[in-house]
């Protein structure tokens, strides 16, 4: 299994030909290109068209480039899949996904193109999570990302600055990633001069299960990294219980001691996911 760090997916409009330029240069993980809220109704068009033409033009080097199309039943969307399709993108992710039959609708009209990543944002994609999540291999479905926003409004869950009201639909949507085996981003914060603010939410998603965050500005970038990390103590800890259990006398065990700690073939398993998004990330700055 390949583990990719997804720590930091910045969304910037496609219609914001200055934003997609200033993407290429910034340390996100992933860049999502925005067809649907983030563009004016009178743009989508535009838009499409300015998003293909980047992934076409690329430059965009270690980043794992992503298109966000309008939801399936929307105006836009039929047109926004025809032309992502053969368009490069490594992932198309569907907003608003309320069933499997939107994924089975993308997935038929991208036929083998982009892998499927789902925007779970409403009450009725909590309550179906495991019939979504089902169709995963059959749709090529790979990533879900909480949509905080519009989960918010949906739920009528006031702002509290701790997302107290969301934390257990959060929780449901990382469930249903790690039961089917996908990536799990958080939502975005909307918070955009309190890097402090930021930091505390990305400590949240991490806490909950999240293996990154999804942004809205080049100033979140950072945080997002540093938290979702791995930090210098995780990498040295992993590589200290990998080195135990590669030594003789854990061979024929399933628990050994480590600093004082019992340590069981489990957390070799996250120490080896720990150094391998460390040295993706290491090898390639
Ligand atoms: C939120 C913004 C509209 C703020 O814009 P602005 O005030 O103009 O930002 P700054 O002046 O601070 O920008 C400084 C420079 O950084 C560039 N910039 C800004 N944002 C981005 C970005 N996202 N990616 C790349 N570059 C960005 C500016 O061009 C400035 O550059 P320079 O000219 O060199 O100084 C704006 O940040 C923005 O549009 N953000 C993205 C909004 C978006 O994509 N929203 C949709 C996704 S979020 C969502 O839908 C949530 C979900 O569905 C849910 O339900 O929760
Ligand atoms: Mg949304």
């Amino acid at each position: 299994m390949t583990h990719r760090p997804r720590r930091s997916a910045l969304f910037l409009p496609a219609s914001n030909a200055r934003a997609i330029e200033k993407a290429r240069a910034l340390d996100a993980d992933v860049v999502i290109l925005d067809l649907e809220d983030a563009v004016a109704p009178d743009q989508k068009a535009t838009a499409r068209e300015a998003a293909v033409a980047a992934v076409r033009s690329g430059g965009f080097g270690h980043r794992e480039l992503v298109v966000r199309a309008n939801a399936i039943g929307t105006a836009e969307a039929e047109a926004d899949l025809a032309a992502l399709a053969g368009s490069g993108a490594a992932a198309v992710l569907l907003p608003k996904v309320d069933d499997p039959q939107a994924l089975h609708r993308a997935r038929a009209v991208l036929g083998k193109g982009p892998a499927l990543w789902a925007m779970i944002e409403t009450p009725r994609a909590i309550l179906d999570l495991p019939v979504i999540v089902a169709a995963a291999a059959a749709t090529g479905l790979a990533a879900l990302i909480a949509g905080t926003n519009d989960l918010a409004k949906e739920l009528r869950c006031r702002p509290f600055p701790d997302r107290a009201p969301l934390v257990p639909v959060l929780v449901q949507i990382v469930v249903a990633a790690r039961a089917a085996g996908l990536v799990a981003l958080d939502g975005v914060s909307n918070v955009l001069d309190d890097p402090a603010a930021v930091e505390a939410e990305c400590r949240q998603g991490r806490a909950l299960g999240y293996d990154g965050k999804t942004l809205i500005h080049p100033s979140q970038v950072a945080p997002a990294n540093a938290v979702f990390g791995p930090d210098e103590e995780e990498v040295r800890w992993a590589r200290a219980v990998a080195r135990a259990f590669d030594g003789a006398e854990a061979e024929d065990k399933g628990a050994i001691r480590v600093e004082g700690k019992m340590v069981e073939r489990l957390h070799l398993e996250e120490a080896r996911r720990t150094l391998a998004i460390h040295e993706a990330v290491t090898t390639r700055s």
